[in-house]
């Protein structure tokens, strides 16, 4: 196949996820919006996390919170977890890559607050004991999945939301987890500071 034809063949794919997951997935982002927007108004913040291209998804999101997203407004509390190399690589080193994010949570997480966990296979076991350490902390979880949500999906208690996006390729369900951290980023927006249209 031509390369002008293989680019034309992702951007459908991407066009067809899409597709596939707006009617899915526009609930459950409703929902996580006002989870957020709730933790917001009850002086909570945000942390997330998340592997490789989900590691930029979760710093991604928390700069549209701490600095802007589409208009002038007061800065939003949020910390992604994969920013602090020294942090990372020492809890890794002396114990597991698997409590990196784990124990910066039950450090920093108070209840109330909402943990945005990415993983587009739901297995990594980073994220999972990520999910758990929130639970002790008594935060709310928004997990962004794909697949068959992995083992994410089951651990989730009746309070949290998932946001699984219907495909098993992992770049095209990074592509809806992005257009579904921009949607929850427009919602808080609306729901804090009013609708601009
Ligand atoms: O961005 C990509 C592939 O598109 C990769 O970096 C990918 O994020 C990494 O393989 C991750 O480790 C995958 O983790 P997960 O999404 O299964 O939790
Ligand atoms: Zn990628």
């Amino acid at each position: 196949m031509d390369m002008q034809s293989r680019i034309r063949q992702l951007f459908q794919a991407s066009i067809d996820t899409k597709q596939q997951a707006m009617d899915v997935l526009a609930p459950h982002i409703e929902q996580a919006s006002q989870i957020m927007v709730n933790a917001l108004l009850n002086e909570g913040k945000m942390l997330s996390c998340g592997n490789g291209g989900s590691a930029g998804d979760a710093q991604h999101f928390s700069s549209e919170l701490l600095n802007r997203f589409e208009r002038e407004r007061p800065s939003l509390p949020a910390i992604a977890l994969t920013t602090d190399s020294s942090t990372i690589t020492s809890i890794a080193n002396d114990y597991s890559y698997n409590e990196v994010f784990s124990k910066q949570i039950r450090a920093l997480g108070q209840p109330g607050d909402v943990l945005l966990a990415i993983s587009t296979s739901g297995n990594s076991a980073n994220i999972i004991q990520a999910i758990q350490a929130a639970h002790d902390r008594e935060m709310v979880v928004v997990a962004l999945t794909g697949r068959d949500g992995g083992g994410m999906a089951s651990l989730l208690l009746p309070e949290d939301v998932e946001i699984r996006v219907p495909s098993n390729v992992t770049a095209r369900i990074q592509e809806v987890h992005l257009l579904a951290i921009h949607c929850l980023c427009d919602l808080i927006d609306s729901q804090l500071f009013g609708s601009e249209e």
